[in-house]
């Protein structure tokens, strides 16, 4: 089994768990009374290059990242930074995230706070609203086409904005024929873990020039940044650079510096 699929297997056991306790009636009314999604996608569609900061404890591949205590403090800290947008990892067993930790990031930010997790069904999505995300992701190697597409519509049905997530062309044909319009590329194998920033590169130009194109994982500092921009991306998502910074509101402050310089474009739409 890969690590995907065996993450996928938790996630399942954790939904049903909590559906158990709080069912899907109540957490869309929930939903319903939470407070209107920021049009995230418009964020980082913006002038140069987004950054999107993730509060990342934990990973397959690491382990233990660093002791974020409070993962409120780093949130106010990247967003001090001049973040665009914060995500937060909600995975439990791999990432040792949670949903308190969401909440915590939601009162302390006004940028778009992306729920990062293995998405497997509606639920994690009314879910994901009632506690203040704005974007959510989707993994394609871990949905079936159908189920893509439906939670696509689902999760643009309340507002929210869908990072659809790819890792080959295969994948990202798969995206867009879902109606995906904002695509990001990881540099991750979710299969083995292996990073190669050059994925970006081989994926990204043939991706619509509509879609907003966000290079996700390996961003060392505003060198990897600066070569992603290079390749056409509208943003990037930066988790353990960051958590193992030791200031990381200056780092974030160098990689938005570093995105929004003259010298760094956006590609031609
Ligand atoms: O820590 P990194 O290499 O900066 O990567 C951040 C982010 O891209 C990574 O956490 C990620 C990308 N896609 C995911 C899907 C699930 C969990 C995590 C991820």
């Amino acid at each position: 089994m890969s690590v995907l699929d065996s993450i996928i297997d938790g996630v399942r056991q954790d939904v049903a768990a909590r559906q158990a306790q709080c069912e899907l009636q109540a957490v869309k009314e929930l939903a319903r009374r939470a407070p209107a999604p920021l049009d995230a996608a418009a964020v980082l569609r913006g002038q140069g290059i987004s950054v999107i900061a993730e509060v990342k404890r934990a990973s397959p591949s690491r382990g233990a990242l660093a002791d974020i205590g409070d993962p409120a403090e780093l949130a106010a800290a990247y967003a001090d930074g001049g973040a665009h947008a914060i995500s937060v990892l909600t995975e439990e067993r791999r990432f040792h995230g949670s949903l308190a930790d969401l909440d915590a990031v939601r009162k302390v930010v006004s940028v778009p706070v992306l729920r990062k997790d293995f998405i497997v069904g509606p639920y994690q999505i009314h879910e994901a609203r009632a506690h203040g995300a704005d974007i959510i992701l989707l993994i394609v190697a871990a949905l079936d086409q159908s189920t893509l597409a439906a939670l696509l519509d689902r999760t643009e049905s309340l507002g929210m904005t869908a990072l659809v997530e790819v890792h080959t062309t295969e994948e990202a044909d798969r995206a867009l024929a879902a109606g995906a319009s904002v695509i990001g590329v990881n540099a991750r194998d979710l299969k083995t873990l292996e990073v190669d920033r050059d994925n970006f590169s081989r994926i990204a130009p043939g991706l619509p020039p509509e879609v907003v194109k966000i290079a996700e994982s390996g961003v060392r500092g505003p060198a990897d940044l600066m070569a992603y921009a290079g390749a056409g991306a509208d943003a990037v998502l930066v988790g353990e650079g960051l958590v193992t910074a030791g200031d990381p509101r200056v780092m974030v402050s160098d990689l938005v510096a570093a995105g929004s310089h003259p010298s760094c474009p956006k590609p031609a739409r």
